[in-house]
Formats: structure tokens, sequence, C-alpha cells
């Protein structure tokens, strides 16, 4: 009965919800009358005062139907609150229902017992409700148990999206880090930024998840490391940069001194010179002046003298007896006279000869002087050439700043202005030397005329002197003949000598003239050879001192500025290892070959797979199939990229082989997609290969002056797993052994290594190694390259001020093409050697692989090439691998093998490079 009637109430109470409220409310209104604590919010309580079962069901789908209301933003909130029960309609209202029956039943059952005691106790509905009560709760309590469970695996799923998310964006912002600087500064940013942004994972979080947190916790720290170092590097920029700007200042500072003093130098050789030409016209004048008035004297004193013979003749002819006595005392006296004339012109003689030696050790001196100048001019002419020299360096350090800033770029600029300024006066300034030395020579010229002159003069003088002589000899024959004859002489003969004495006295007269000139000119010209002489001796004394304070002051200016080329080569090259550092030591760029006019014959109609993007220089993508996959490597080279922008990338890791590192660089990619072409190139348009040598002896000339370098080069190629020398006629099979010198090192007996001196040297080695390696046509490329060939440099350095050591290799390798057999019809022998190249490739990537993993054995020994590459694919070296591309559909397999295989390499960590440096007898780094 109460059962029919328990299931009356339950159908009317679900069908007619309203109905059924009011009847639960009635019912618990009764209920509370009795109890008196019992409330429709609170749901019906127990006499005993527990909250019944069903109300906390009640209030459990109370909390339930709140949180629904919130059920679209559950996937953002983490609130454990959010946990609600099931939703579960039927089974609340029926077990309130219950429970108010089963209370009712229980107060009956008991007013039963009061009345009739010794009945049962409990009915046996009372037992099904309570057995149907709990059931409901068991089930309630189960779906709310289900639906927790639910919402934890809800809320692991997003935890787990977001943490991949985040390791995904982590991942990212290290690659991209890795690429280049500045993207890694930003990248940091970014990923700070993300970490600073309070996360809504991060709180009351389940237990589970903490190790997560800390994860990111310390990732956030590292961040925050790598954001101090950020701010330190551009500290030391900045420094760096007002370094370079305090030093332009000071040499530009020097060099404006030096110019003035140059000036000044010209100005006061300008000034002397002027005062010379003055001063001759003066003295030469002066000169002349004297030797007029010595030679009028001296004419005097002749007339004097003549005056006295006419006066002693005219006596002799009015006293014949005492002429003869008179005659032989004239002829004394002119005797004497001419012993006089005679000594005079001795002593003149010797006068001349002495000058003679003057102006030859002047002379001497002179060309002495000039030989030291000239020497001078040359040193100073070297040192201004190698102060042009250092350009390059403060280009490089341009260059590596440029990357930097643009204000460091625009104070470059500047800087290069300068020097070309300061280049254009030194080469005014060697101008100046140049016409000084010409004025030098020209008066040079002019004194030796002048001496020329005083040698025809000399001879006259001679010539005259000889006459004189002879006109002597004759004029005293002639007085004994007339002291003979005065003893027997007839008036008549008197007469006849006194006409002869006549016609000899004005032969007489008419001499002095042209003695009188030609002294005049001898006097005037000595004098001006001894004042010039005197003169220019002086002068150069002077220029002397001075250009000899000034090349003080060069050198001394000189050595600083070679103390901070030193520095700043220092610093260059430390910077250069930080950026190639943060670069990584293993670098891989990808070479998109373009599509050529053969290609386009041999696949017709086929469409370009392969895209760069402008905008990004690190990712290509491939469509395959309708999907499109994108690649990320350290710089990628669209298909119209010269070899000169392939170089430039190249171009810091050959300078680090100068610094003492391990280089390797090789190219890799499907037969036919010009690898040979990126290292060898064509002879207008080389490749890697010859650019690689020639910076590297315009580096070693730039160096000369603090270290000495020697340069060897050796070539072998590997072919079927047999190493062939490429420089060597013979062709020998070679073998890879450890050096027996105990340095552990490789290397290989009977190699033939050649030491090159110049550029031009090493165009003959490459050519003969291009014309010794093996190739074929195959259907893919018509010169396919068949072995690896690898060129191997060693520079070997010692710095001459401390004579520590270095010993720098550069292996450049273009390696064999990699291919399908099926596609490229290789059969027979061709099939061998694609089988081998494959099976060495392999090698290749499994070395990379273990590199990878940083397994503890590298399997190097599996192929000759990883085996010869040991030195330089291992820890402590630069690698650059070069991947290049087909970009037609009808290799798109090849270029998505090559392309994995690169992104493989691209994980790959050397650690730090690692120079190979020798001081004191061992190794250091
Ligand atoms: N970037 C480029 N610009 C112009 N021509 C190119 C370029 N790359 C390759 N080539 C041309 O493509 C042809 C094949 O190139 P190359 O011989 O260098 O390929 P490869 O990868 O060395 O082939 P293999 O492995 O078979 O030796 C050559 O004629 C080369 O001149």
């Amino acid at each position: 009965m109460y059962a029919f009637y328990s299931l009356l109430v339950y159908i009317f109470y679900t069908v007619f919800k309203k109905e059924e409220e009011d009847a639960l409310e009635t019912a618990c209104g009764a209920s509370s009358d009795e109890s008196g604590s019992v409330s429709m919010e609170t749901g019906c309580q127990r006499k005993d005062g527990h909250t019944s079962k069903r109300g906390k069901m009640a209030s459990a789908q109370r909390n339930e139907s709140s949180s629904s209301s919130d059920s679209d933003e559950m996937s953002l909130s983490d609130n454990d609150d959010d946990i609600a029960g099931p939703d579960i309609p039927a089974c609340t209202p029926l077990a309130a229902f219950l429970s108010f029956k089963q209370e009712a039943e229980k107060r009956r059952a008991s007013q039963v017992q009061l009345e009739t005691p010794g009945k049962l106790s409990e009915s046996p509905l009372v037992a099904v409700m309570s057995h149907l009560l709990t059931f409901l709760e068991q089930y309630s309590h189960f779906q709310q148990l289900q639906h927790q469970a639910d919402q934890y695996r809800v809320q692991l799923k997003r935890h787990r999206v977001q943490h991949r998310r985040q390791m995904k964006a982590l991942r990212a912002s290290y690659r991209q880090r890795l690429r280049d600087k500045n993207s890694i500064i930003t990248s940091l940013e970014e990923a700070i930024s993300q970490q600073q942004t309070p996360s809504p994972l991060s709180e009351g979080e389940p237990s589970g998840d903490a190790g997560m947190q800390a994860g990111v916790h310390s990732l956030v720290e590292s961040l925050y490391g790598l954001q101090g170092e950020r701010s330190k590097l551009r500290g030391e920029l900045r420094l760096l940069h007002s370094q370079l700007e305090q030093k332009e200042r000071d040499r530009h500072s020097r060099i404006q001194a030096f110019q003035q003093q140059i000036d000044e130098l010209k100005g006061c050789i300008e000034e002397r010179e002027e005062e010379l030409s003055r001063l001759r016209t003066a003295t030469g004048a002066t000169d002349s002046e004297k030797r007029v008035l010595c030679l009028s004297a001296e004419n005097e004193s002749l007339k004097q003298n003549l005056s006295v013979t006419q006066g002693l003749l005219q006596q002799l002819s009015t006293i014949p007896s005492q002429s003869s006595t008179m005659l032989m005392k004239e002829n004394e006296s002119l005797r004497s006279r001419i012993q006089q004339l005679e000594l005079s012109l001795q002593q003149r003689s010797e006068q001349l000869s002495h000058l003679e030696r003057r102006s030859e050790q002047s002379e001497w001196r002179r060309g002495e002087e000039l030989r030291k100048r000239e020497d001078r001019v040359r040193e100073l002419q070297l040192e201004l050439d190698r102060e042009k020299g250092k350009e390059p360096v403060v280009k490089y350090v341009t260059q590596t700043v440029e990357v930097e800033s643009p204000a460091t770029l625009k104070h470059l600029s500047k800087a290069r202005q300068r020097g070309e300024l300061l280049s254009e006066k030194l080469a005014n300034q060697n101008e100046r030397c140049k016409q000084l030395e010409e004025q030098i020579r020209k008066s040079d010229e002019h004194s030796c005329n002048l001496q020329h002159k005083i040698a025809a003069y000399e001879r006259e003088i001679s010539k005259l002197r000889e006459e004189l002589l002879k006109e002597i000899g004759h004029l005293e024959e002639k007085k004994e003949e007339a002291v003979k004859a005065a003893a027997n002489c007839s008036p008549q003969h008197f007469q006849n000598l006194q006409e002869q004495f006549f016609s000899l006295q004005t032969r007489l007269t008419a001499l002095p003239p042209t003695l009188r000139c030609m002294k005049t000119d001898y006097a005037s010209l000595r004098s001006q050879v001894r004042n010039f002489s005197d003169f220019y001796g002086a002068a150069i004394s002077d220029a002397k001192k001075q250009i000899s304070a000034a090349i003080i002051e060069m050198s001394e200016a000189n050595k600083d500025l070679l103390e901070k080329y030193r520095k700043e080569v220092a610093l260059r090259r430390k910077y250069h290892e930080q950026l190639v550092e943060l670069k990584g030591n293993i670098r891989v760029l990808c070479r998109v070959k373009p599509v050529l006019k053969e290609d386009q014959q041999h696949n017709e109609g086929q469409p370009v797979v392969v895209t760069t993007d402008p905008n990004n220089e690190s990712s290509l993508s491939v469509l395959n199939k309708g999907k499109g996959r994108v690649f990320e490597m350290d710089k990628v080279f669209h298909p119209q990229a010269t070899q000169e922008e392939v170089f430039q990338e190249i171009e810091p890791l050959v300078t680090s082989c100068i610094d003492g590192y391990h280089v390797c660089i090789f190219a890799y990619g499907q037969t036919g997609s010009g690898k040979t072409y990126t290292m060898e190139g064509s002879v207008e348009n080389p490749g890697i290969n010859k650019r690689a040598l020639k910076h590297l002896f315009s580096e070693i000339e730039q160096r000369k002056d603090m270290w000495s370098y020697t340069v060897t080069v050796s070539s072998v190629e590997i072919y079927n797993e047999v190493l062939r020398d490429l420089l060597s006629k013979d062709g020998e099979k070679l073998d890879i052994k450890i050096n027996p010198d105990g340095t552990g090192q490789l290397h290989v007996p009977g190699l033939r290594v050649i030491e090159v001196k110049s550029f031009q040297h090493i165009k003959k080695i490459l050519a003969t190694a291009r014309r010794n390696r093996i190739t074929f046509g195959t259907q893919m490329n018509q010169h396919s390259s068949r072995s690896h060939a690898l060129l191997c440099i060693t520079v070997e350095g010692t710095d001459l001020a401390t004579g520590s050591k270095t010993t720098g290799k550069l292996n450049l390798v273009d390696l064999a093409g990699s291919e399908r057999v099926w596609k490229s019809g290789a059969e027979g022998e061709r099939l061998k050697e694609a089988q081998n190249i494959n099976r060495s490739l392999l090698s290749l990537g499994d070395v990379i692989q273990a590199l990878r993993a940083r397994q503890t054995h590298i399997p190097f020994r599996n192929s000759r090439l990883t085996y010869l590459l040991q030195d330089s694919l291992g820890k402590g070296s630069k690698t650059v691998m070069v991947v290049q591309v087909s970009a037609l559909e009808s290799n798109v397999g090849e270029t998505l093998c090559s392309l994995k295989f690169a992104q493989r390499v691209c994980k790959v960590e050397l650690g730090p490079a690692s120079r190979k440096i020798e001081c004191g007898g061992g190794m250091c780094d």
C-alpha cells in the first residue's frame, strides 16, 4: 500500500513538478512542525540534527547549476571550485521524496510500536527505501567523481597543450637566438614578456605540474641572465665605439700636427731659397766690386812700375854709358817682379786646388745628404703606405660593427672620409717633397755648371800663364841681347833697342785688361762657389735637423699607432669570436640553384616548388603534393645570389683560420645542384675556394709587420673509398694514419704538400687539382663529380713580438652528389660509384647524428671522408655546410632529403671553438 502510494506520489512529483514541489513543501512543513529545525534552503533535517543525504545532494545540485552557467569559461578557468556534481535531474527529487517518505514511515512505525509493543520495529518498506537512498547516493557520488575525472582530464589536456605551446615558443626563441644576435635579443624580449605576464596556470595547479613550473622558472631565470649578458655586450660595444672615436680623433690631430710641421718646413725651405738667391746676387755684386778695386790697385801698381821703367829708359837714352847698368837693374827688378807674379800665380793655383777640394768635399757631403734624405723620404713613404694599409682593419671593424648599429655606421663612414682626406694630404706632401728634390737637383746642376766654368777659366789662366812665361823668356832674351849690344852700342842700335822697348811696353799695357777681366771673373766665381757651398751646407744641415726631428716625432706617433693597431686587432678578434660563437660553430647555409636553360630543356613545363622569403633570410618553403613545408636554416641564398654574397657569409671563418682555428666548409646536395659551382666556380666567377685563398693572402699581407705566416696546401679526392692525391701525377693510392709526432693528429703519408707564397701560385695548384679530379656525365649532370674533393690549407703563424705559434686549418670540401640510383640511370661501375658515394654521405650523417646526441663515441672511422675530416668536424672546430638544392618539382624528393639532413645538422652543437696556439713549447688556447 505504501509502495503504491509512494510510486504514485513520485509520478506526480516528476510529471507535475510544481505540484510535487508543493507536496514536498507541505510534507517538509509538516515535518518542520515536528522537528522545528527544517528549512527549504538547507533541505530536510533528521531529528538527530544531521543534515540528510538528500540535503547534501540538493546542495550539490545547486553547485552544479551555478557551475554549469560558467561552463563556457571552463577552458580558461583553473579554479578547483569549478568542479561540481553531475547532472542528476531525476534521482535528486526521488531521493528527497524517498527520504521524506522514509521519515514518515519511521514515525508511523514508532507510533505502531508504542501502540503495540513487541511488534517488528522496522517495516520492509523502510528498509527498501533506505537501500534505494543509499544506491542513489552512491550513484550521484559516482557521477560526481566521473565528472571530476572528466574535468581533470580536460584540464590536463589544456595544460599539456599550453606546455607544448610554451616549449615550442621557447625552442623557437632559442633557435632565433642562434640565428643572429639581433633576433636573439628580440626573441628573448618576447620570451621574457611572455614569462612576465602571470599565467593563469601558475596558480592553484595540481602538484603534478610543479616540475613543469620549476622548469619554466629556471628558463625565465636563464632568460634574465641572457638579458643581462646582452646589456653587458651592448655596454662593451658602446665602450668600443667610444674608444674608436677617441683613436680616430687622436689620429686626426696627429695628422694635422704633422701637416703643420711639414708646411712650416716647406715655408722655411722656401724662405731659405729666397734668401739664397738674394745673397747670391748681393754677394756677387760686392765681390765683383771688391775684385775691381783690387785689380785696379794692382793695375795702379803695375802702372807705377811701368812709369818707373819708362823713367829708367829715358835715363838710359840720355846717359848711354849708364844705360847698360840701368838696364841691368831694370832687368833685375823685372825678374823679381816676374818672380812675384809667378809666386802669386802659384798661390792662386794652390788656392784654386784647395777650393776644388772643398767644393768636391761639399759636393760629396751634399750627395750623402741627398741620399739620406731620399732614404728617409722612402721610409716615410713606406710608413705612409703602411698607415694606408691599416684601412682595411678599420673597415673590418666597421663591417663588424655596422651589423650592430646605424650610428656606428655613420661614425665609421666619417672616419673613412677622414682617412681618405688624410691620404690625399699625404699624397700632396709627397708631391711637395718631390718638387723639393727637383729643386735640389737643379741647384746641383747649376753648381756643376759653375764648376765647369771654373775649370774652363783655369785652363785659360794656365794658357795665359804659359804665354806670359814665354813672353817673359822672350823679353829676357831681348834684354840680354840689349845688354850685349849696349856694351858696344852705337846710337843707331840704341835707338833700335828703344823702339823695341816701347813696342814691348805697349804690348805690356795691352795685357792687363784681359788679365783683369779674367781675374775678376775668376774671383767672383770663386767667391760664388765658396758662398754657395757654405750657404747650401748650412741650409741642408738646418733642413736635416728639422727633418730628423719630424722623423723622430713621426716614429713615436707610429709606435703609438702600432700599439693601438695591435689592441684593435686583438679586440676585433675577440668580438669576431663572440659573434661566431653566438651564431654557432656549426652553421648551415642553403643555396637554391637557379633554373638554367639546360634545366628547362630537360624538364619542360616543370613548375618551381622551392620558394624563398625576401623578408626572412633564414627560411624557405617547399611545396610537395599540395602541402607546403617550411625549413629554417642559418641563411638561405635565393637563386639570384652571387658568388660574392655567398663568400661574404663565410669570410669571417676564413679569417679565424689565420688566427689558429680549424675550419671545415663543405657543399652538400643532390648531383647537379651546384656544389662544384659554389666551391670552385668558373674562371670569370670564382667560388669559395679561390676567394678564401685570396682573402687569406691579403689578410696575411696586412699582418706582416706583426706575424709571419707559412701557407701549405694539399688536395685529395676520395673515389670509391680510395684516397688519391690530386696534386701528383702518379695517382697513387694513399692511406690515413696517426701522425708519429705524438700529437695524435692524422696525416696522410706520401701526400704532396706544397708551400704557397702567393695567390698567383695557388691558381696553378687549383687548376691541377681540378684537372685530376674524376668526373663523368650522368643523366643529371653532364660533368658530374664522382668523388669527394678536399682542399686542405694549413696556416702556421709566428708572432714576431712574442714568438708564440698558431696552426690553423681550412678544409674546403666539394662532396660528390647524392643521387637516387634509379633516377641517375647508373649501372655497373657507375652503380658501384653511386653506392659508395651514398654510403660515405650516410656515414657523414651518422657522425653528425652522434655529435648531435653528444655520444661518447663518434663513428669518424666509418668512412674515409669522415676519418679525414675528423680534425675539423669534431669538438672545438668551426663548420659550415652549404646545402645546394634544385627548385624544380622533378627534384622535390632529393630537395626534401637534403633539407631534412640540413635541419639535423642545424641542431648539432660543437661547443666553443678552440684556437690552436703554441706558447712556450706547449699548446694553449
Ligand atoms: N648558382 C648557379 N648559377 C649559375 N649556374 C649554376 C649555378 N649552380 C650551378 N650551376 C651550373 O649547373 C651545372 C651543374 O652544377 P655543378 O657541376 O656545380 O653541380 P654539382 O652539384 O657539383 O654536381 P655533381 O655532384 O654531379 O658534381 C653547372 O653547369 C654549373 O655551372
